[in-house]
């Protein structure tokens, strides 16, 4: 008797826990390369994928976390950079969407100024203001301060997103942990600052508790990632960036 009760209070706490999971649409957008399947896996694996293959129409992933005491699903749509694997889906991408990644890649220039499409693509397309924006300079562990002039600097990318109205970070989706040196002379003696991608996610997070229209999940929340089309993709074209 003791143990039913046990069990149907848990199934209770666990129910209490689903209806008051909410969850949010976040749109990862940006040029074919950029890294934005390898970033949304480290938001919600927390490691970095070795092997990738062009996006086709839309990986979904999803990662839960608590903030401020409420936990919140994060749904993110990492769709396809290339045109040809996302024109037949692009008004799916932005129904109901609750805050857009804009990424690019550091080492590239070309993808940067590609962000210039995306905002627009955004305005064709419907998307509010009110919509919580996040500019997301990837790639940062390929930074060569000898080959600054052919990289996209902070100064830069900050301006662009003090322009749009979006809240910036640079990082890796392969090492996103800073470096700071701790002595001169010792290697070893090198630390490290929290995890870069993490902070990401708390940013969204803590913008999302405040919109005033989420949707209320209905199934079990579940951290991992699950894909929407099965169809075989053709070999990764290689990247012809800067
Ligand atoms: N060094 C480094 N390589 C990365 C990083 N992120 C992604 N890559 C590499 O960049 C390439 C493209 O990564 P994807 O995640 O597939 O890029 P995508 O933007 O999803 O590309 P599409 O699916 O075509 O839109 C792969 O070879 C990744 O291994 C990073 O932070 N650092």
């Amino acid at each position: 008797m003791e143990s039913s009760l046990e069990f149907s209070s848990s199934l209770g706490s666990i129910s209490s826990l689903i209806s008051r999971c909410r969850t949010f649409k976040v749109l990862v957008i940006g040029d074919s390369g950029v890294g934005k399947t390898c970033l949304t896996h480290r938001l919600c694996a927390g490691e970095f994928l070795s092997k990738v293959e062009a996006t086709i129409g839309v990986d979904f992933r999803e990662r839960v976390l608590e903030v401020e005491g409420e936990k919140i699903k994060l749904q993110l749509w990492d769709t396809a950079g290339q045109e040809r694997f996302r024109k037949s889906m692009v008004q799916q991408y932005y129904r109901n969407v609750h805050a857009v990644l804009f990424v690019y890649d550091v080492t590239c220039p070309a993808s940067f100024r590609g962000l210039t499409a995306w905002v627009e693509e955004c305005r064709q397309n419907s998307l509010g203001h009110e919509i919580p924006r996040f500019l997301i300079g990837n790639k940062s562990d390929l930074r060569d301060a000898s080959k600054a002039d052919r990289q996209v600097s902070q100064e830069l990318a900050l301006s662009f997103a003090k322009f749009h109205s979006m809240v910036f970070f640079e990082t890796s989706a392969k090492n996103s942990l800073h470096k700071i040196a701790k002595g001169r002379h010792s290697t070893r003696e090198t630390a490290y600052q929290r995890d870069e991608v993490e902070d990401i996610v708390s940013a969204v997070g803590a913008a999302l508790k405040r919109h005033k229209k989420p949707s209320t999940v209905t199934s079990l929340t579940y951290s991992g990632s699950f894909k929407i089309l099965n169809r075989r993709r053709p070999e990764k074209d290689p990247w012809t960036c800067c």
